[in-house]
């Protein structure tokens, strides 16, 4: 089953609705900016690097039909990328992206709007089309790490649907499908928004792959059973000094991992490195709404008055991560030293 998540169709963003996943494959057209902040605000599109790819097209849509001169249009792309800025707050390839789409303005010296329309546009493309690049890449480094018919658990989602092709934590899974290998994947539910359940599961047994879908607390169990030989991860930020923050229940996960001396690899494109924020402390961290958690499927679960917390991101630090894997190699105990090299 071939699934878009991301898709320039034309002249307009069409988008995978990964809240109607797994029981309906439907697509969303989003013809404006308001639309493309409500699709990442309510995780129609969700994963760092395809919220990342959606704003750089949302904002070329916020100034696509755009009529004045260029020095209008650029004063209205300005405010519309503060705008975009708001939809989530933790995944950092989102102001990678929208930084990326300023400069392109920034830079642009013309008098010509289509041109500078046109501008703004081709860069989009090429961030999405990065991604696809980048995903491979971290995928073929990570399964130098891995064998033949070994078990990987999984957290959330960083497949595919988190990205424009093969995802990041499950690029090695398909590409060992590609070569013949079979690897047996482990994939947590990942509560509150079922990640795990509704999307990886989904995206993996439709690409033919094994995946045994499990809840969060049975972790503990398939690891002591030694069905898992490695964790690969996804992530949203990584800061300077190696901290990772990913989906909730992430860092538990790692705990588990180095009390079972199993190895613990953070698939990471280098957009998602962030080297102003020093530590996993400074990474902001998105609380979503207490009916997450109270009505998983519709029905209460527990009382409606009830306190909820609901982060929707964990930290895990440095010291538990084996190596952070990205397109341009593996980062084996990472720390700040290393991480900076990445970018010399
Ligand atoms: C390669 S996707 C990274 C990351 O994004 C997911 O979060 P969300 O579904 O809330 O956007 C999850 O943390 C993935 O690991």
């Amino acid at each position: 089953m071939e699934l878009n998540t991301i898709e320039w169709k034309g002249n307009k963003l069409v988008l995978l609705d990964q809240t109607a996943l797994p029981n309906k494959v439907s697509y969303i057209d989003m013809t404006t900016v308001e639309e493309v902040w409500q699709a990442i605000h309510s995780m129609i599109v969700r994963g760092a690097p395809a919220i990342g790819v959606t704003a750089a097209y949302g904002a070329y849509i916020a100034v696509q039909y755009f009529d004045g001169s260029v020095e209008e249009a650029k004063y209205e792309l300005k405010k519309q990328l503060d705008y975009l800025a708001t939809s989530r707050p933790t995944a950092v390839n989102l102001f990678w992206a929208l930084e990326r789409m300023g400069k392109v303005a920034e830079l642009f010296s013309g008098n010509d709007l289509v041109e500078f329309q046109e501008r703004l546009l081709n860069e989009a493309i090429v961030i999405h089309m990065e991604d696809i690049k980048i995903n491979r890449n971290i995928g073929e480094h990570l399964l130098t790490l891995l064998e033949d018919g070994q078990g990987v658990l999984t957290h959330c989602n960083a497949g595919a649907l988190a990205t424009t092709k093969y995802g990041t934590a499950t690029s090695p899974f398909y590409l060992a499908k590609e070569k013949g290998m079979s690897l047996k994947v482990f994939a947590d539910e990942t509560r509150p928004r079922f990640q795990g359940a509704m999307l990886t599961s989904f995206e993996l047994y439709h690409a033919g792959i094994d995946v045994t879908l499990i809840t969060d607390n049975m972790a503990a169990t398939v690891m002591s059973q030694n069905k898992v030989q490695a964790v690969i991860v996804g992530c949203d930020r990584v800061a300077a000094n190696g901290d990772v923050a990913n989906k909730i229940g992430t860092l538990g996960v790692a705990i588990l991992a180095k009390h079972y001396g199993i190895p613990f690899y953070v698939a990471t494109p280098t957009p998602t490195i962030d080297l102003n924020c020093a530590t996993g402390t400074g990474i902001p961290i998105e609380e979503r709404s207490k009916d997450e958690v109270l009505k998983p499927t519709g029905q209460y679960i527990a009382p409606p008055e009830v306190k909820v917390y609901n982060p929707a991101f964990d930290v895990t630090p440095a010291h538990l991560i084996t190596a952070i894997v990205t397109e341009k190699g593996i980062i084996h105990s990472p720390n700040e030293e290393k991480l900076r090299a990445v970018f010399k």
